[in-house]
């Protein structure tokens, strides 16, 4: 069965992709949202991603089947607990956070009664915003379910079914293995880039030279990932530290190994990897898991 209302909590670039697309694919589903943010709700308005802005949290639950909460992993906690008083006897409470165990845990900590499914649609871009949401954004991605061991067959169902009516490829996964691949998948680049775009601007500052002037296309494609929400990014590495900080070990290990190979001129090591590395991304082309890029001309918030 599909569901009759959907209340979006935060109004950004996840919450109103979401709303446009549920709007192109399930015109006959009410939307409500809300946003802690009183300029965003009144963007939010203006632009009319849903039927109808709340004001308060409450307000835009009251008569939800379902509750997407669209707000950075950090907040996820304090806008669960504001809903607990307000949602309807049965509502299924979904998310769209990056990182997934640490997120579970705070919403049924602060959601007892409350039936939950935690979600990661795993398709976004460095823009921020009631603006840079699209409709097409989740259209051939991949959303992974985490449900916990316990959760209802049928609502886990339902969940599934709304995601892929947006467009999504949907796969269940336990939160833990979620966090360890999107660790490497996801988080580790955004962190790899904010490091390499520090990197270079404090080489211009030293030197007081213009480097990043000069960039061409694989620092550029570095600067879009490290031009990506702060806040979002901030929550991810303190609520995935584990995972991440795992990753980082063995990356830090292999990336020993190519200085070594770079300082004793060992040629093959690296041709060898480099031989691996492009037949990985051929292969995801190839499976049409190469998605467009990124509208670099979206406006950013
Ligand atoms: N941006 C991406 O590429 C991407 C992709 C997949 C998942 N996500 C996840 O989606 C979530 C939202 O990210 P986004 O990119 O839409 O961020 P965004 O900054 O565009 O939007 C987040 C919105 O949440 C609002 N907000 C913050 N705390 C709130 C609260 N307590 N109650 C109500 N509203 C609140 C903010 O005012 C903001 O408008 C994050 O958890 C992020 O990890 C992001
Ligand atoms: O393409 C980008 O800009 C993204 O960073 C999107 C991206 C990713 O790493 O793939 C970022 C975080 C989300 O949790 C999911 C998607």
């Amino acid at each position: 069965m599909g569901f009759r209302n959907v209340a979006l909590v935060g109004l950004g670039l996840i919450g109103s992709s979401i709303a446009r697309a549920v709007r192109e694919a399930m015109p006959e589903v009410g939307l409500s949202g809300y946003d802690m943010d009183a300029a965003v709700r009144e963007r939010a308005a203006q632009l009319g991603l849903v039927d109808r802005v709340a004001d308060n949290p409450g307000d835009a639950v009251g008569d939800a089947d379902l509750v997407i909460l669209c707000v950075p992993v950090g907040a996820m906690a304090e806008a669960g607990a504001a809903l607990a008083d307000h949602l309807p006897r049965g509502a299924i409470v979904s998310d769209v956070g990056s990182s997934k165990a640490a997120v579970a845990a705070s919403l049924r900590a602060v959601l007892p009664e409350a039936v939950v499914i935690p979600a990661h649609p795993v398709a976004g871009t460095e823009n921020s915003g009631p603006d840079a949401g699209f409709a097409t954004l989740f259209q051939g991605r991949w959303c992974i379910l985490t449900p916990a061991d316990d959760a209802r067959v049928e609502d886990v169902q339902r969940l599934s079914d709304f995601w892929t009516s947006l467009g999504a490829k949907v796969e269940r996964m336990d939160a833990k293995h979620h966090d360890l691949v999107l660790a490497v998948t996801s988080h580790l680049p955004h962190l790899i880039a904010y490091t390499i775009v520090g990197t270079a601007s404090d080489l211009e500052r030293v030197t007081e030279s213009e480097v990043i002037k000069y960039s061409a296309g694989g620092f550029r494609d570095f600067t879009r990932i490290a031009a990506s929400n702060p806040t979002m990014w901030r929550d991810i590495f303190l609520t995935n530290k584990e995972a991440v900080l795992d990753m980082l070990q063995r990356f830090t290990e292999d990336l020993s190994f190519l200085q070594r190979a770079i300082r004793l001129d060992d040629g093959d090591t690296l041709f060898d990897l480099f031989t691996r590395t492009r037949a990985i991304r051929r292969g995801i082309v190839a499976q049409g898991q190469d998605v467009a890029e990124p509208d670099f001309g979206r406006q950013s918030g």
